[in-house]
C-alpha cells in the first residue's frame, strides 16, 4: 500500500509544534532544513514541508493527503477540505486595526476608506456582510506598517499578543473571526484506517498536553474530602502508605482548574502533592 502524505508548513509559527506534535504521536522522522520531503519509519507516511499557503490546495487536490494549517489560511484559499481535528496550537484572531488617532468609530466608518491585508477574501466577504465598500489593497507582507505609509486607512491582519499593533501606533477596530492550527484531509479520507489511528493519536496527546497527574498523601479521615475534589479519568487509585492511616491518592487535573483544586486540596488535608506532566492519554 502506497504511503499517506501529510504537508506542514516547512518554516514559520506552525513548523515546530506541527513537528513536534507528529513526534509526540510515536512517528520516528529525519527533519533536516533542507529537505522537503521525508519518510516516518515506523508509520506508513511521508511529510512534506510546504509553505503555508499551498497546504489547503494541495489536500483539496490530492497532492497530499493531510496537512496542518492555520485556519485562516483554509478560510482564505477556500480549499475544499475536511476538518479532521483542532490542533490547540498557533491560536490567533484575525482584526481589522486603525491608527490610534483615526476618526473610525463603527464599521460604517471604513466606507470609502482603503484597507490594507493579506487576507482579501476573508475580508471581502466580511465588508460584504456589513454591506461596507472599502478598497482593499493586497500587501503580502508587514502589513502593519502600511497606515504610517499613508498607504492605507486601516490594516486587517492577525493579531495574537497585539504587541505588533501597539508598537505600530494601530488599536483593534473589529474582530473579525478566531484561528488555530487545524488537521485538514482530502474529502474520503477520514474513512482511511490509517487516518483514524494518526487521529486517535493526536488526540491522546492533545489530552495529555490539558492534563497534570497528581499524587499526594491525606490521612484516612480526610480521603472522602479529597475525593469530591478528584474526578480523575474514572475514579482516584488509592495506595496505602507505610505510615498506618495514611494513604497515597493518583490521580489527573485539567490542567485549566489545576491551581484553585491544588489549593482546595491543601486545605482538606492533602501533604506532599507531586505533579508531573503525562504524555498520552489512551481512553
Ligand atoms: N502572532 C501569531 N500568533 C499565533 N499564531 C500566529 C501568529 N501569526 C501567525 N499565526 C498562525 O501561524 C500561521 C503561520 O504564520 P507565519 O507567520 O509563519 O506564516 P507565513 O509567513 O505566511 O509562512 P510561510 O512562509 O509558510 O508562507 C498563520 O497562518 C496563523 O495561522
Ligand atoms: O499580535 P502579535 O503577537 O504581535 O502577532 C501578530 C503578528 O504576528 C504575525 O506576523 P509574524 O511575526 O509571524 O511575521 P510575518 O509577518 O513574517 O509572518 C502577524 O502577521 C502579525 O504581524
Ligand atoms: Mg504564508
Amino acid at each position: 500500500m502506497k504511503n499517506l502524505k501529510i504537508a506542514i508548513q516547512k518554516s514559520g509559527r506552525l513548523n515546530e509544534k506541527s513537528v513536534q506534535l507528529l513526534k509526540n504521536c510515536g512517528l520516528n522522522f529525519e527533519n533536516y532544513k533542507s529537505s522537503l520531503i521525508t519518510t516516518v519509519s515506523n508509520f506508513p507516511l511521508e511529510i512534506l514541508f510546504l509553505r503555508d499557503d499551498d497546504i489547503p490546495e494541495y489536500v483539496q487536490d490530492g497532492i497530499a493527503d493531510l496537512g496542518i494549517v492555520g485556519e485562516n489560511v483554509i478560510v482564505e484559499t477556500e480549499a475544499n477540505v475536511r476538518y479532521l481535528q483542532r490542533l490547540g496550537f498557533g491560536k490567533c484572531s484575525l482584526k481589522i486595526a486603525v491608527p490610534s488617532h483615526s476618526d473610525a468609530k463603527e464599521p460604517a466608518d471604513l466606507n470609502g476608506k482603503a484597507i490594507a491585508t493579506s487576507y482579501p477574501t476573508i475580508l471581502k466577504k466580511f465588508l460584504d456582510e456589513q454591506s461596507i465598500t472599502a478598497d482593499i489593497r493586497i500587501i503580502s507582507g508587514s502589513v502593519e506598517i502600511s497606515p504610517a505609509l499613508e498607504l492605507s486607512d486601516a490594516i486587517f491582519d492577525i493579531v495574537s499578543t497585539g504587541g505588533t499593533l501597539r508598537s505600530n501606533g494601530l488599536v483593534p477596530f473589529a474582530d473579525v473571526m478566531t484561528s488555530e492550527a487545524i488537521l485538514i484531509g482530502k474529502n474520503g479520507i477520514e474513512n482511511n484506517p490509517v487516518v483514524c489511528e494518526l487521529i486517535q493519536r493526536i488526540q491522546s496527546v492533545l489530552r495529555a498536553a490539558e492534563t497534570k497527574y497528581v499524587v499526594l498523601n491525606v490521612e484516612r479521615s480526610s480521603l472522602a474530602d479529597i475525593i469530591t475534589l478528584l474526578p480523575g479519568v474514572k475514579s482516584p487509585t488509592i495506595v496505602p502508605l507505610a505510615e498506618e492511616n495514611w494513604v497515597a491518592v493518583h490521580t489527573v487535573i485539567a490542567e485549566q482548574d489545576f491551581w484553585d483544586k491544588i489549593n482546595k486540596l491543601k486545605a482538606a488535608g492533602a501533604q506532599g502533592i507531586v505533579v508531573m506532566p503525562v504524555e498520552k492519554i489512551i481512553i
